[in-house]
């Protein structure tokens, strides 16, 4: 589902690349835990996955498609259509209820909306379904995400990136607001979430406690030979 081959990534701003990895397949339906402390390049190898950035040299390919042959605008399509995301800060539209911020990513992407039709579904009732699985109370679900405590904004945010199954789900440390407690509930509903729609998920945090609930771990510096030349 995907594959790095001979990725390097340099900031403009900095003359040594950040992230040099000579090889990584990711399989469709693994749950990845990306690990590594603070600065070793996490964030910015989500960023390449998700195709917000491209690498100065090297291949990323997401389902059989060459991230770098995409121009910038085709790149937000193909994330729209492909890939869900969950961030730290969750980027939730205030404004607007928990359904319509769940059904949101289905009005960018005909793909996902067409893989719900598949499915004899629509976006409200997949929308429905999901936020029930996540244990959000129905009494929630029209009101604007300003009323909703960080633990439930961020299952609306797990249900916005899981709409529509997109094949790649990529979380960057949604976790980092929670307890231990309700942090293992968020994992386990998330892990199952993906289990039902089949993708492939990333997830990121430099919190080695949570790797029991993924199928493997990578320790980013192992991975990373730009890291491992800085430390030697
Ligand atoms: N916007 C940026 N411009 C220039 N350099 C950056 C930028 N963002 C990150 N970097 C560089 O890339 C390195 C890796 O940063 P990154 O955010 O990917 O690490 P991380 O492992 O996600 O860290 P953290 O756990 O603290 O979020 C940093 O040390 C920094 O030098």
């Amino acid at each position: 589902m995907i594959e790095l081959q001979n990725v390097s990534f340099t900031w403009p701003s900095q003359t040594e690349p950040t992230l040099k990895i000579e090889s990584l397949t990711i399989a469709a339906g693994e749950k990845v835990f990306i690990h590594g402390p603070s600065g070793c390049g996490k964030s910015t190898l989500l960023s390449l996955l998700a195709g917000v950035m491209v690498p100065q040299q090297g291949e990323i390919l997401i389902d059989h498609q060459a991230l770098q042959s995409l121009s910038a605008g085709q790149r937000d399509h193909f994330r729209a259509d492909n890939i869900g995301l969950v961030f730290q800060q969750f980027n939730l539209l205030p404004y607007l209820s928990v359904l319509d911020n769940v059904t949101l990513p289905c009005q960018f992407s005909k793909q996902r909306k067409l893989r719900l039709q598949h499915a004899g579904t629509s976006p409200k009732d997949a929308a429905q379904q999901l936020l029930r699985h996540l244990d959000l109370s129905e009494s929630l679900w029209q009101k604007p995400i300003t009323q909703l405590s960080i633990g439930q904004q961020q299952r609306v945010a797990v249900a916005r990136a899981l709409i529509g199954s997109p094949p790649v789900i990529i979380a960057d440390e949604p976790t980092s607001a929670l307890d231990k407690q309700s942090r293992d509930q968020f994992l386990a509903l998330l892990t199952a979430e993906v289990d039902n729609s089949q993708s492939s998920l990333i997830f990121v945090s430099h919190d080695d406690e949570l790797q029991k609930h993924f199928s493997r771990m990578i320790r980013l510096p192992e991975l990373n030979q730009a890291v491992l030349r800085h430390e030697a």
